[in-house]
């Protein structure tokens, strides 16, 4: 049996900033992962979304497969896709929908894909609200952990790395059963996320549990249980790089429950041209940079040439 790990709360409405910035600093020091709340997205929305989303993974899979993933956006199918390409699992139990970033000019074609609209009429207005406002959020949040690392609030504005950032909604479906194998299924394999930040939202079914050691040999698996209203936000690997591995990427992943589950994960990650670099805070003659400095746009590409093997 896994043991349950105790994230801190951080409340996003408090208006003592700093007690808000110091909390955020010991939980990505110490997991890497926290639960947000008072965050302004309504649970009505949640609710909205979670439902729009079992819709679209009920429809058949041909119908799905229409809107096959095209440039990172639109549906992955079951057993598609291993997070963690090291093991030999047979694919991931789960299937997802990837909706990217909404801004657009009017010269450049957007590039996400959307269900018919005489089959699901509010899909398409559903997860541009969440986007934009999970978006929202996350910049709210970004400014809080600018402060925790003693910087200037709008540090990551500054930097150019929200300014149209490369921000993909992506709903999950684990199915309840999963298919037999010689192999252990995973509904997620272990990985840590690529980004800045992820903002998830579960919908109270088990399964997401983290390995704060991921360099021990026998990896210690924890339970991150659901908070009802509460996102689950977790550090990604070019936050870990920014810090110099002050704040942790730590490795999740999910376990099938035997339950069907949904989740919805945000991933706020820089504008595509923001060059990441240790910053000066993080760094010392001891104590140097571990890491390069890498474009953003180029880092993802790669970590996702790597999951997706395009
Ligand atoms: O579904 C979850 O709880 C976690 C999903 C996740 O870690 C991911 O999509 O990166
Ligand atoms: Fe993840």
């Amino acid at each position: 049996m896994a043991t349950v790990l105790k994230l801190p709360i951080v409340d996003l409405s408090s208006p003592d900033r700093l007690s808000s910035a110091a909390s955020i600093r010991q939980a990505c020091i110490e997991y890497g992962f926290f639960y947000l709340v008072n965050h302004g997205v309504k649970e009505e929305l949640l609710a909205r979304v979670f439902e729009e989303s079992r819709k679209f993974f009920s429809l058949p899979l041909e119908e799905k497969m229409k809107l096959a993933r095209k440039e990172h956006r639109g549906y992955t199918p079951l057993y598609a896709e291993t997070l963690d390409p090291s093991s030999n699992s047979e694919g991931d139990s789960k299937e997802s929908y990837y909706v990217g970033p909404l801004e657009y000019s009017s010269h450049q074609k957007n590039l996400n894909q959307w269900p018919p609209e005489d089959m699901m009429p509010s899909w398409k207005s559903t997860m541009e609200s969440y986007h934009r406002e999970v978006e929202s959020v996350g910049r709210k949040l970004l400014s809080l952990i600018a402060l925790s690392l003693n910087l200037e609030n709008d540090f990551f504005e500054e930097i150019g790395a929200l300014n149209k950032p490369s921000s993909f909604l992506r709903l999950l479906h684990y199915p309840g059963e999963v298919m037999i194998s010689k192999e252990e299924i995973y509904g997620a394999s272990a990985h840590s996320d690529y980004g800045m930040v992820t903002l998830l939202a579960t919908d109270g079914v088990p399964g997401l549990q983290v390995c704060r050691d991921k360099d021990k040999h026998q990896r210690c698996w924890e339970d991150v249980p659901h908070i009802s209203g509460a996102f689950i936000v977790n550090i990604g690997d070019m936050m870990e790089r920014w810090t110099n591995c002050l704040f942790r990427s730590t490795l999740h992943r999910v376990m099938p429950a035997g339950q069907e589950r949904f989740s919805m994960a945000f991933f706020l990650d820089p504008n595509e041209d923001c060059v990441v670099e240790c910053l000066k805070s993080c760094c010392s003659d001891s104590f140097p940079p571990r890491f390069p400095p890498i474009r953003s746009g180029e880092y993802l590409k790669e970590r996702l040439r790597l999951t997706y093997g395009v």
